[in-house]
């Protein structure tokens, strides 16, 4: 990319833009043997996943509807508070409706954790989790995803939708910041 002043942030490139591609459009492809015929509800979890979700839609085309929901917890670290805000609630009612809960990334899992208990609470029949990037090592709740795009080791990604204090969502491929960059 050379129309970047992001890179030199960049420590290494963990999934290219090619394997994101790929990736993603595999997993679309999984989905629709599951939900077509379902109308499902793709629900991003903002503001990580837009690009992910965008890129995941046009991937699996089953009749379906988008839903968004705004939820933060990392302010401005590298490891979550534990303490989950939603920002933007759902604007329609999931009362009996299939669930795709898209994330960008399964860290802690308090934030999963806390969505599918409330997405239940709000009458969901089914809710399936799925995420781009899991990061097993960091686990502080048992949420298992139902698929997800690449297992990464435990270390802070940005990319692809991802940031740090907001910044470098816009990075297209997932890559590891430089510890300076956070410091
Ligand atoms: O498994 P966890 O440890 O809960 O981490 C994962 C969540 O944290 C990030 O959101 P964040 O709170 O940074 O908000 P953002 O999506 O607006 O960046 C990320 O987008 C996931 O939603
Ligand atoms: O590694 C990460 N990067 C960016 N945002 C995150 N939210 C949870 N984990 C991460
Ligand atoms: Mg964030």
């Amino acid at each position: 990319m050379a129309n970047s002043e992001m890179n030199q942030d960049i420590l290494k490139v963990l999934v290219t833009e090619e394997e994101l591609q790929a990736r993603v459009q595999a997993m679309g492809d999984e989905l629709y043997e599951k939900f077509a015929g379902k109308n499902p509800l793709f629900l991003s979890v903002l503001k990580g996943s837009f690009i992910f979700m965008a890129d995941l839609v046009r991937a699996c085309q089953v009749k379906s509807d988008v839903e968004f929901i705004a939820v933060s917890s990392y302010e401005n670290a590298t490891s979550s508070s534990g303490r989950v805000k939603i920002t933007r609630d759902l604007q329609e009612d999931i009362t009996g409706r299939h669930i795709i809960v898209v994330e960008d990334i399964l860290d802690s899992g308090n934030t999963l954790a806390f969505l599918v208990n409330y997405l239940k609470a709000r009458g969901a029949e089914s809710v399936t989790i799925v995420t781009l990037l899991d990061k097993p090592a960091r686990r502080e709740k048992a949420v298992h995803a139902d698929l997800a795009g690449f297992t990464i080791p435990d270390e802070f990604v940005v990319g692809y939708g991802l940031d740090f204090a907001q910044r470098y969502r816009n990075v297209p491929y997932i890559g590891v910041l430089r510890p300076e960059a956070y410091a």
